[in-house]
């Protein structure tokens, strides 16, 4: 028997003694309850020297698996492969490798400045009998820590912060990272403490194969790095380890793209917010507690999800009309409908500088919109959006990078056309990359780029064209404008005439 197990037992022994002791404690005399239960406590804890402390699985009241809970199943992933004889395995990052922890009942020793402790992976029975998929409610799992009386201090200042803290740097190296979405067509499975439903996050997308300015590239990935490592620069000037990015652009020109290149640099999850989702303000604030630290959370096409709760106010209006005259039961279903409250811009606003502020840090919230102008300044002011980034259309340094990764050239006696022609006509990146791609095995890179440049031939005209067309319809609005302005001018002096005759 290991000696963590054999003191298991003293300590449970003990244990019995003591309720038992509990139980005959009123057939003593009254006055020597006192004296003998002094006594009895100090013969345990001299016969069982040690402190045991329990990390639960789910803390607090609204059941949140406990952080130090996953922290110490981490750490001891790593020393019970060794020590322990029954392990669970865990298949993490990309299929690749296998994580090892202990199982319940099992037990591993572990050395700290010279002290030794035991640790003992458990679970409660539970109570209630059910065949169910999923845990059940009433079952409880833990970890104990058990150690010598005498380096409590030490193992409660520091040995614990140091699993804590190793453990999560564990974590932070295997964990698979997740994409997160709000939306309810993905909770498949009825089983949740979270709104959030999630697939595994693996998209390709860097910022090496970003194409964009270069300098304005390498500015934003040092603010990020900046931030990532900024937790005591914005503990000491007061602020919220957070930060806002507001992306905007035409379609196709890399917002999307961007925000995938920013988790894969930072190594963050991503929590996908489907405004029109959420039900209201309340939910919102929920599902944003509900966010992991180390994450980034994104609205895409924000300035789409607060118009739509504008058109959603003026349907709602013009049903409320309709509705005059509807059979009773069909008034009662609309009614339902009616209550439902939704997102406002300043529920949104709330939760981006209030609770959101307030619940842990390292998190960083991007908005993408394609038309920067319909936004309320309140949302995107320097503080809130912290960092504006403006996604254009295809400049010369980004399709080079383009170049790079469709084709792997970086020089070609067509790229002085190109760049001339760049120049001279908007085209987003996705558009450049779309004709820049191989069509097939066999294709040359020299008819890719020919492509290209019939493409940008093609978008320049029509964009002169279009630019003629919306010329000429002017000037004919104008002469329309003008030719009417004469006739009512003519019309007023006839009319004048008249009444003198
Ligand atoms: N700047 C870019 N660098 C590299 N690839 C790009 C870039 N812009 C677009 N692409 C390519 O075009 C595709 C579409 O781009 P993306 O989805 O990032 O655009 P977006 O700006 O988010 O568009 P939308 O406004 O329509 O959401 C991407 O899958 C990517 O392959
Ligand atoms: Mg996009």
């Amino acid at each position: 028997m290991r000696m963590g197990e054999m003191w298991s037992h003293v300590g449970s022994t003990m244990g019995s003694l003591m309720f038992i002791y509990a139980l005959f404690k009123q057939f003593f005399p009254y006055h020597l309850q006192d004296y003998i239960e002094k006594h009895f406590k100090k013969l345990v804890s001299f016969a069982y020297p040690y402190v045991e402390i329990t990390f639960d699985e789910f803390t607090g009241e609204r059941m949140k698996r406990s952080e130090a809970y996953s922290a110490i199943e981490t750490y001891l992933s790593g020393k019970s492969s060794a020590s322990a004889k029954r392990l669970k395995a865990d298949v993490v990052k990309d299929s690749q490798s296998v994580v090892l922890s202990m199982d319940f009942n099992e037990e591993v020793t572990d050395e700290f400045q010279g002290v030794k402790v035991w640790w003992a992976a458990r679970k409660t029975p539970h109570k209630t009998q059910r065949i169910s998929w999923f845990p059940a409610d009433d079952e409880k799992k833990f970890y104990k820590l058990t150690v010598h009386k005498s380096y409590r201090e030490l193992i409660t200042e520091s040995y614990v912060s140091h699993v804590l803290k190793k453990g999560k740097a564990i974590a932070t190296k295997n964990r698979q990272r997740k994409l997160y979405s709000n939306n309810p067509s993905h909770n498949w499975y009825g089983y949740k403490r979270t709104k959030w439903s999630n697939v595994v996050f693996e998209h390709p997308a860097t910022f090496d194969t970003l194409a964009m300015e270069a300098k304005k590239k390498e500015e934003i990935k040092n603010d990020l790095i900046k931030f990532s490592k900024g937790k005591d620069y914005y503990a000491s000037i007061g602020k919220a380890w957070k930060r806002g990015y507001l992306l905007y652009g035409p379609p196709g020109t890399g917002k999307s793209s961007m925000i995938v290149a920013m988790a894969n640099l930072l190594d963050y999850d991503v929590y996908d917010l489907e405004l029109t989702a959420v039900k209201d303000n309340s939910e919102l604030r929920r599902l944003l507690i509900d966010t992991s630290s180390k994450s980034i959370v994104v609205i895409e096409d924000i300035d789409c999800s607060l118009d739509l709760t504008g058109q959603r106010e003026k349907k709602k209006k013009a049903k409320d009309k309709d509705d005059e005259g509807m059979d009773p039961i069909a008034n009662m279903v609309n009614e339902e409908e009616k209550k439902e409250s939704k997102v406002t811009l300043s529920g949104l606003l709330n939760c981006i500088d209030g609770l959101w502020s307030a619940c842990g840090g390292e998190r960083i919230i991007v908005f993408t919109t394609n038309y920067v102008e319909k936004l309320d300044p309140a949302l995107i002011r320097r503080g809130r959006m912290d960092v504006h980034i403006e996604m254009s259309y295809c400049c010369f340094d980004a399709f080079k990078v383009l170049a790079k990764n469709y084709l792997k050239i970086e020089s070609h006696p067509l790229f002085e056309e190109i760049e001339r022609l760049l120049g001279e006509t908007k085209m987003a990146p996705a558009d450049v990359a779309e004709n820049l791609m191989p069509k097939s095995d066999y294709e040359k890179e020299e008819t890719c780029f020919e492509r290209l440049i019939e493409a940008l031939k093609t978008t320049k005209e029509e964009a002169i064209k279009k630019a003629d067309e919306e010329a000429h319809a002017k000037e004919e609005k104008e002469e329309k404008e003008k030719q009417q302005s004469e006739k009512d001018e003519n019309e007023k002096e006839k009319s004048a005439d008249d009444a003198k005759k």
